[in-house]
C-alpha cells in the first residue's frame, strides 16, 4: 500500500461532469446518515458542499462546543472530518465516486470555537482510479490558512463497494 500524497507528473483528462450543478448550487448528500452531510445522521458534521468553478467546492461550518479539544479550539479529528467531507465531494465534479485512501492534514493555527470555517477543495489531477485532491480552511481571509489537507481519493462502483454494507447501514437507523 502507497502512503504519500504524490501527485503525478501528467494527470489523465479531466472534464466537469455535466450534471454536476452550477457553480454556488448546492451538492446533494450522498448519504442521508453521512456524519459528514446526512440531515438525518443522529450525530454529524451536516456540511452543505457548494460546487465552484471547474474542479472546486466549498463549504463553511461553524465550530460549536461540541466539537472541542480544547480548552476553546475545535478538535483536530472534527477538522480531518469535515476535509474528508469536502475532499470527497470535489471528485464529484469530474464524475467520479470515491472513498478516501490517503489524508494528510497540517493544522497551521488554533481554530476557536465560534468562528465560522471556511473551506476549499479542489481536484489537481487524476491517475487510473486515483484522484489527487487538495483542500485549505480559513477564517474569513483566505490569504491566512489555519490549515490545509492533501489527499488521495480511489473511484469506486458504488453498488459493489458496499454491497456487503448496506444491510446495516439500514439497521443503524435512529
Ligand atoms: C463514508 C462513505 C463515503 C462513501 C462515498 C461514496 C459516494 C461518493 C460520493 C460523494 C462523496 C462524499 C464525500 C465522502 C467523504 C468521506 C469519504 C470517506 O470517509 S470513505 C471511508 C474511508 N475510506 C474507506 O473506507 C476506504 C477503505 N479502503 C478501501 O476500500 C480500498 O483500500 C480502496 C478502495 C481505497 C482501494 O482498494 P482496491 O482494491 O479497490 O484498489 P487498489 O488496487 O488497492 O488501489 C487502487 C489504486 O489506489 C492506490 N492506493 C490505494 N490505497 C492507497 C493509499 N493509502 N495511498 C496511496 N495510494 C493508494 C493503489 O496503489 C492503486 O494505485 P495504482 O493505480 O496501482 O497506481
Amino acid at each position: 500500500m502507497e502512503n504519500a500524497f504524490d501527485l503525478p507528473a501528467v494527470s489523465d483528462p479531466m472534464s466537469r461532469h455535466p450534471k454536476i450543478p452550477g457553480p454556488g448550487e448546492p451538492i446533494r448528500l450522498h448519504h442521508s446518515l453521512c456524519y459528514g452531510c446526512g440531515d438525518d445522521a443522529p450525530i454529524g458534521l451536516r456540511l452543505k458542499v457548494i460546487a465552484g468553478e471547474g474542479f472546486t467546492v466549498s463549504a463553511q461550518m461553524v465550530v460549536e462546543q461540541w466539537m472541542q479539544g480544547g480548552p476553546g479550539v475545535i478538535h483536530g479529528g472534527v477538522l480531518t472530518a469535515a476535509f474528508d467531507e469536502i475532499l470527497g465531494t470535489a471528485p464529484l465534479t469530474i464524475g467520479a465516486p470515491v472513498v478516501t485512501a490517503h489524508l494528510e492534514v497540517d493544522f497551521a493555527k488554533p481554530i476557536p470555537l465560534g468562528s465560522t470555517l471556511h473551506l476549499d477543495a479542489e481536484v489537481l489531477a487524476k491517475e487510473r482510479r486515483k484522484v489527487f485532491v487538495r483542500a485549505s480552511a480559513h477564517l474569513g481571509d483566505p490569504e491566512n490558512p489555519v490549515a490545509t489537507a492533501h489527499s488521495i481519493f480511489v473511484e469506486i462502483d458504488l453498488k459493489k463497494h458496499f454491497a456487503a454494507y448496506r444491510d446495516d447501514a439500514a439497521q443503524s437507523r435512529p
